[in-house]
């Protein structure tokens, strides 16, 4: 079990207060929904599990140790713009995920290793509906197509912690619910967290164990940067629930694989 931990969080940019006391447990195989409105820091909280912000204040701990100030394999990240590689084909981007979570920047798989995960590569990128394009490259490609092959390099780098930015904000409708068909069964395979932030408040319900919102209690008119914005809603989507909450029941939002 591997418990991701925020204790007394704050972030500060300059006199910019952006969150402020976020005191936060997400348990392992937790599928974690994030909305709240533009700039209320859900994108810093990304950015303070991966690693690439530090706290100003309060701590970011994975089962009561600190994360390594690098960014590293056991945290992968999906953005809305879909972030492989273009001069990789297909297998060769998913093939690269292994060879990061195996030996990092330093070296190539060779021989026996190689050769597992090549298949292991194959079977993700199977998983993802994309075995018929395996060698082609992301350019041919449609936005859909290279949103499930960026997930599966990430997945296939075996993060504890899988990082989603709002990554199905740039598709169409019709994709974007063949990706939300996707990524549950592969979060409840591979037993990942999963950390989703996302502006579409029916994905947040209909995929998410634990939703939370981001928002402002305190404002300050003088000083409208004065104030960080902390955890105003914390629910609990497991249980069925018939009372709406932000005019949402889960039952409505249900997303079904
Ligand atoms: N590196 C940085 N330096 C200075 N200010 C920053 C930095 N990163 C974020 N901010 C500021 O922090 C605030 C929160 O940004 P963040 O991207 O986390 O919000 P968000 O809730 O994800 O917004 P959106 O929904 O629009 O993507 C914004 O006012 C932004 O300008």
């Amino acid at each position: 079990m591997s418990t991701l931990s925020f204790r007394n969080v704050w972030v500060e940019f300059g006199d910019q207060v952006v969150l402020e006391r976020i005191n936060l447990e997400i348990a392992s195989g937790t599928f974690l929904s994030v909305v709240g409105p533009s700039g209320a820091g859900k994108s810093t909280l990304l950015h303070l599990i991966l690693g690439q912000q530090r706290p100003t204040q309060g701590r970011v701990l994975l089962d009561g140790k600190p994360f390594p100030a690098e960014p590293g394999p056991d945290r992968g990240i999906v953005f809305q713009r879909y972030s492989v590689f273009p001069h990789l084909t297909v297998l060769g981007n998913v093939l690269l995920g292994y060879e990061l979570a195996e030996r990092g920047f330093t070296a190539r798989l060779l021989g026996e290793p190689r050769r597992k995960a090549i298949e292991k590569s194959l079977a993700l990128i199977e998983a993802v509906g994309l075995g018929q394009h395996r060698d082609k490259y992301p350019s041919a490609l449609s936005g859909g197509m290279q949103q499930r092959l960026a997930i599966a390099q990430a997945i296939a780098k075996r993060p504890r912690v899988l990082l989603l930015d709002e990554p199905f904000g740039a598709l169409d409708p019709g994709t974007r619910a063949q990706m939300h068909a996707l990524i549950k069964p592969l979060w409840r395979d591979l037993k990942m967290t999963i950390v989703m932030v996302t502006h579409d408040i029916k994905e947040a319900f209909g995929l998410a164990t634990r939703l939370i919102a981001l928002d402002r209690t305190r404002h300050d008119p003088q000083a409208p940067e004065r104030f960080g914005a902390n955890i105003t809603y914390d629910l609990d989507l497991t249980r069925d629930s018939t009372v709406p909450v932000l005019g949402f029941t889960k039952a409505e939002a249900e997303i079904r694989p």
